[in-house]
């Protein structure tokens, strides 16, 4: 039986299973079901781990699970509670579901409810905010309130907000038992014992609060200091959330120039973390070893988006400039770095091929027209230009700075980074 780790997604959904929060329904892949599994190449069964490796349950190939151990991952992880240890532990309170930061007013309504379990829906891909933001601003109201327990459960989106909130109805009712529900809304209260229908002002997505982090809706008011603090945290301003500048482009079309020279501006201004990560460089080091077949360009690219993702992650600034020939990789790429809570900014180094084989800086071009380099993009493999770059530069007849130009004017509409402009 193959071992296989699971998308963030399906890890969560294999906890909600597992732990019978999604009962009655019990197995992957029923069907009409959100919660759905893909296992590579056509398998039908498999031992699932957690990304160390851990085997977290078998699979059988029709959806049904056989726990092997309980998930060790992820930072509180003692608040992840089942169902069942939840009524055994708060039986009687208040369930209020909770997937954004809570402001002073929905505080104060909480407050009113006496003792309370707030059940943060911190799943993979829920909009408000990173799962470990909502569970600690979640912990930052329970403080300011008298009777309040959190319990975190990994609801994750499922890329459909009426299945979502469904879903979310179904799972806050299970952990209420036959316990009151109140939903957070504009409405006001929406409670009720256990009953999913009365939920429905909220369990997957609290609609009074569905504004995003930072911009609280128009009914509500501001955040407790604590919790502004957590949210401003998880949400920074795009002048210091971490970015990865991304140069693609036939060999030759300037892409090392162009981040290079953008580097040395960002170096000398200061106050940022920067890492480049050259595509000839990446291949003396972190790829050493690959060809330039699709299959280990492919492989290249996602090492180069895995590092540049991390650097994201920690606010960093990290400059790519592979030729990074295939739309779906580079689409992959910014999944990782989005996924990091980074920002993706794509540049197209647009100098046609003409031009970069006029240049032939390496002597490249001649060689593979020679049949000496097989494979050579734009001459005998495949450069998918992007459709959607941030923006687009050719080089053709123009200087550095005059090229450099639009790219800082570009990330400097964006919001990215300011730096001082050539002339
Ligand atoms: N077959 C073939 N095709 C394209 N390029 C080749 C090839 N063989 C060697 N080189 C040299 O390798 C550099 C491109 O490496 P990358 O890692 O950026 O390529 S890729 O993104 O994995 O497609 C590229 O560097 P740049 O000129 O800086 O782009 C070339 O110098
Ligand atoms: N406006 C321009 N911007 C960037 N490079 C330019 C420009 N005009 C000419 N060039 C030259 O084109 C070549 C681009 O090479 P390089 O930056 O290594 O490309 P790549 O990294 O895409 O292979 C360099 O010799 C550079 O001096």
């Amino acid at each position: 039986m193959i071992q296989h780790c699971p998308t963030p997604t399906e890890l969560d959904d294999l906890e909600l299973l597992l732990s019978g929060a999604y009962a009655p329904l019990t197995r992957f892949n029923e069907p009409g079901s959100a919660v759905t599994l893909d296992l590579p190449d056509g398998a039908l069964e498999a031992e699932l781990v957690d990304p160390e490796g851990l085997p977290l349950a078998r699979v059988s190939a029709d959806g049904s699970l056989e726990p092997l151990t309980h998930a060790q991952y992820g930072p509180f992880r003692r608040l992840h509670l089942t169902p069942a240890q939840t009524r055994e532990q708060h039986a009687g309170a208040t369930f209020v579901p909770v997937a954004d930061a809570l402001t002073e007013s929905e505080i104060a309504e909480v407050r009113g409810l006496g003792r309370v379990v707030l059940v943060a829906l911190m799943g993979t891909g829920t909009p408000a905010l990173s799962p470990v933001a909502l569970l600690r601003a979640t912990l930052a109201a329970a403080d300011l309130l008298d009777d309040a327990r959190v319990v975190a459960v990994p609801l994750p989106s499922h890329g459909d907000a009426d299945v979502d909130h469904k879903l979310g109805a179904q799972v806050v009712a299970t952990y209420a038992g036959p316990d009151l529900v109140h939903a957070l809304s504009d409405t006001g209260l929406v409670t009720g014992a256990g009953a999913p229908s009365s939920t429905s002002g909220g369990a997957g997505a609290p609609s009074s609060t569905s504004g995003g982090a930072g911009a609280p809706s128009a009914t509500s008011e501001v955040y407790p200091a604590a919790i502004a603090e957590i949210v401003a945290e998880d949400r920074p301003e795009p002048e210091q959330q971490g970015l990865v500048l991304f140069f693609t482009g036939l060999s030759g079309s300037g892409k090392s120039t162009l981040a290079r020279a953008l580097m040395d501006l960002l170096l000398e201004q200061g106050g940022r973390s920067v890492t480049s990560l050259d595509g000839d460089v990446v291949r003396r080091h972190l790829s050493a070893g690959l060809t330039f077949s699709k299959t280990d360009r492919e492989t290249n690219i996602r090492r180069i988006g895995w590092v540049a993702a991390e650097i994201a992650r920690h606010g960093g600034v990290a400059v790519c400039s592979p030729i990074a020939p295939f739309a779906e990789t580079r689409e992959q790429v910014r999944q990782m770095v989005e996924d990091a809570g980074g920002a993706f900014f794509l540049v197209h180094v647009a100098t046609p091929l003409e031009e970069c084989e006029r240049r032939d800086r390496k002597g490249l071009y001649a060689k593979a027209r020679a049949g000496e380099i097989p494979e050579f993009t734009g001459i005998s493999s495949p450069y998918e230009e992007p459709d959607d770059p941030a923006v687009r530069v050719d080089t053709t007849g123009r200087t550095i700075e005059d090229a450099l130009d639009d790219v800082l004017v570009a990330l400097d509409q964006a919001r990215f980074l300011h730096l001082p402009r050539h002339g």
